[in-house]
């Protein structure tokens, strides 16, 4: 016997001007199954997931619920057919606390409050605003208002990306048992790891268009990243591994110097050194004071105590624009901190320059188009929609995020999730950019949720928790076990508990 479909779409185009975000999608997702949605930066996931949750409509298409067609052309209509999104962004309006945020959707709140807490948020205050919640937070509390209202089909943007290693662990716990329940979920996400972990089957998008639909098995991998790719699929090296180390200069000496630094209670007596050409990755859980770090070597944030050296000068930032007169440049994990959403790829890529000349004005881009047209291709931005940044995939965003700083040659780069939200092939040539980077001597201090990245692009961890530095690892033993353990603060022996992804981890079809 044969289950029918508890959502059915097919032939769903949507265009924006002259861009077809959509050309020809489908998708058919059955009850109690968990449903990855792949491909690769801007091949249309997040379009279909808007049309399919009434955010915007398709230009044609037919979308059955239950075997019927219904109308879900506005968000209201989407959640009383029973499809309920989490966006890529967070959704939460930030000058509104919490509370106001949850009325204004019609938000139950104990079982608001109830989610939050099986999601690994035990003390959440509602009277906070919006905008003083951390970002994986918030996406905590995007994925809690959705679950409040038990839709059968929960619709998850890259819900995982912004998350540390722990709460990412929850969400994929929880999604797991909303299939248990009979829920059905659409996933999206760049690791395979995690679809591996919880999908039954994935639908594979390409350039707009449904290009296969394949069971979840293991050895799979490969032909999602065949299907994903296509015809580019032998341009891309797609296997994770190691970026080739370009003759890497012999013992750099120390660009950065960190001593004793502290912020408020977030970060206390933290040591360590950045040597010119090296990437050093930092790892911590949620909150355990990365974002302060950064945000103090930014010039964002003054410590309270400690001090920070540039090249053996001692250095007080009042103003990122001072870190960026070092030849630090910042590469934030929220990709809307960073650009200018109404300006041009271009103009976002080219702001450095025009910073450097305490120019605020139009941009000029003379000489610097070159540059700006390199960091382009380097990263392959999709610039169909390039007039504003706004209109990019989010991926595509986050790309010009990083093209902006290649294009500036800034000396030192403090990169906070940047493949956040990345495709497996892009992701490949960040590192090898890195990499290469290092090799020209530049350093790069490099934050990463996606404790693989270490091995692929880093030179040694730094592990932060409590707001100290409990381990520096170098990078033969900083696997993702040993990372695990140090970020959770236990000492260097014995084996880890991934909890959900342990079996996956050790599953040597999804290893890299
Ligand atoms: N409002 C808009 N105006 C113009 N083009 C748009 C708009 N929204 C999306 N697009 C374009 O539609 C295409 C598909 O974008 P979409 O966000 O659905 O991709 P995606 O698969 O979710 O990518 P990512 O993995 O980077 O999030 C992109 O080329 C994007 O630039």
């Amino acid at each position: 016997m044969t289950t029918s479909p508890l959502l059915d779409a097919t032939g769903v185009a949507k265009r924006y001007g002259a861009v077809a975000a959509l050309k020809n999608a489908s998708l058919s997702l059955l009850p109690g199954e968990v449903h990855a949605l792949m491909g690769a930066n801007g091949a249309g996931k997040s379009t279909l997931v808007k049309i399919l949750t009434g955010a915007i409509s398709a230009n044609v298409g037919r979308i059955l619920v239950r075997g019927q067609e219904r109308d879900i052309r506005s968000p209201a209509k989407a959640r009383k057919a029973g499809l309920v999104p989490v966006y890529q962004e967070p959704s939460l309006i930030p000058d509104l606390d919490v509370l106001s945020n949850l009325r204004l959707t019609n938000t139950p709140v104990e079982p608001f409050r109830n989610w939050v807490r099986e999601l690994g948020v035990p003390d959440l205050d509602l009277r906070e605003l919006a905008r003083d919640v951390p970002l994986a937070i918030q996406r905590v509390l995007d994925l809690a208002r959705a679950l409040a209202v038990e839709p059968d089909v929960l619709l998850l943007d890259e819900m995982t990306a912004a998350l540390p290693a722990n709460l990412a662990e929850r969400v994929l716990e929880v999604v797991k048992g909303q299939s248990r329940t009979g829920r059905s979920v659409i996933f999206i996400s760049h690791r395979f790891v995690e679809i591996a972990a919880l999908c039954d089957r994935a639908t594979v998008l390409r350039d707009g268009e449904t290009v296969g639909v394949v069971d979840i098995v293991p050895g799979v991998e490969e032909r999602i990243v065949e299907l994903m790719l296509g015809a580019k699929v032998e341009k891309r090296r797609v296997t994770q591994q190691r970026a080739e180390d370009a003759a890497s200069p012999a013992g750099g000496s120390t660009r950065i110097a960190v001593r004793n630094l502290s912020v408020g209670t977030k970060l206390q007596d933290v040591s360590f050194d950045l040597k010119d050409g090296e990437v050093a990755g930092v790892v911590a859980l949620e909150g355990q004071g990365q974002d302060e770090l950064f945000a103090a070597l930014a010039g964002s944030i003054r410590p309270a105590g400690g001090t920070i050296e540039v090249d053996g000068r001692q250095v007080r930032f009042s103003h990122p624009a001072d870190a960026v007169q070092a030849g630090i440049a910042y590469v934030p994990g929220d990709r809307t901190e960073a650009l200018a959403m109404q300006q041009s790829v271009r103009e976002n890529i080219a702001l450095p320059f025009s910073a450097a000349f305490r120019n605020w004005g139009p941009i000029r881009m003379g000489k610097e188009g070159a540059t700006v047209q390199g960091a382009i291709e380097r990263l392959q931005i999709d610039t169909r929609a390039q007039r504003e940044v706004q209109r990019l995939s989010g991926g595509n965003q986050q790309k010009v995020t990083i093209a902006r700083w290649i294009a500036a040659d800034a000396r030192t780069l403090l990169c906070f999730d940047p493949t956040r939200g990345i495709d497996v092939g892009t992701k490949q040539e960040i590192y090898k950019l890195l990499r290469q980077l290092a090799a020209q001597g530049k350093s790069v201090l490099f934050y990463t949720s996606e404790l693989e990245e270490v091995q692929l692009v880093c030179d040694r961890a730094i592990v932060i928790f409590g707001g100290r530095v409990v381990d520096i690892l170098p990078v033969e033993i900083a696997d993702e076990a040993a990372l695990t353990r140090a970020a959770y603060g236990l000492p260097r022996d014995a084996k880890a508990d991934v909890g959900i992804l342990a079996d996956v981890h050790s599953d040597p079809v999804t290893r890299p």
